[in-house]
């Protein structure tokens, strides 16, 4: 990643309705590695974050449904983030599926980490990769990709 050593990494952090309540405790409960990243989210999810945590630095996109998924897919193409935490509800349909499924397909194109439920979470959080990204300059299994 081109972002100076100083330069915080950039989190995305989603989830569905029936998962709001999953994130936010997922915030409250990982408060401190989370100030470690400049976050974004998606609206709701944002403002349900900030509700909770308002000292982390998150960025409320739009909401999924009008185009926040597209931003962040947008940032991941222009390498702009460096993970990403998406808590998707596999129960309902949702009216804007196609643009969850091109956000899921642009994190596996660039290769960015991303993990769909709160286990997988955990462990990304906790990750000598993630970690990596937010202190170095360069790593190589991302900037591949990102000619
Ligand atoms: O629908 C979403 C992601 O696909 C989440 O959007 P909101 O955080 O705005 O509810």
């Amino acid at each position: 990643m081109n972002a100076p050593s100083t330069e915080r990494a950039a989190l995305a952090l989603v989830a569905h309705d029936a998962k709001k309540g999953d994130m936010v405790e997922f915030a409250r409960r990982n408060r401190s590695k989370l100030s470690d990243y400049r976050l974004v989210a998606t609206g709701t999810t944002g403002g349900r974050i900030l509700e909770a945590c308002p000292d982390l630095d998150v960025t409320p996109l739009k909401s999924g449904p009008l185009g926040g998924d597209q931003q962040i897919g947008a940032m991941i193409a222009e390498g702009r983030l460096h993970g990403l935490i998406f808590f998707a509800d596999p129960l309902s349909p949702m009216p804007h599926d196609v643009d969850v499924k091109a956000l899921m397909r642009l994190a596996l194109v660039y290769d960015i980490p991303m993990a769909l439920n709160q286990a997988t979470a955990e462990i990304l959080l906790r990750s000598a990769r993630l970690q990596g990204l937010a202190t170095t300059s360069q790593t190589p299994e991302i900037t591949k990709f990102r000619q």
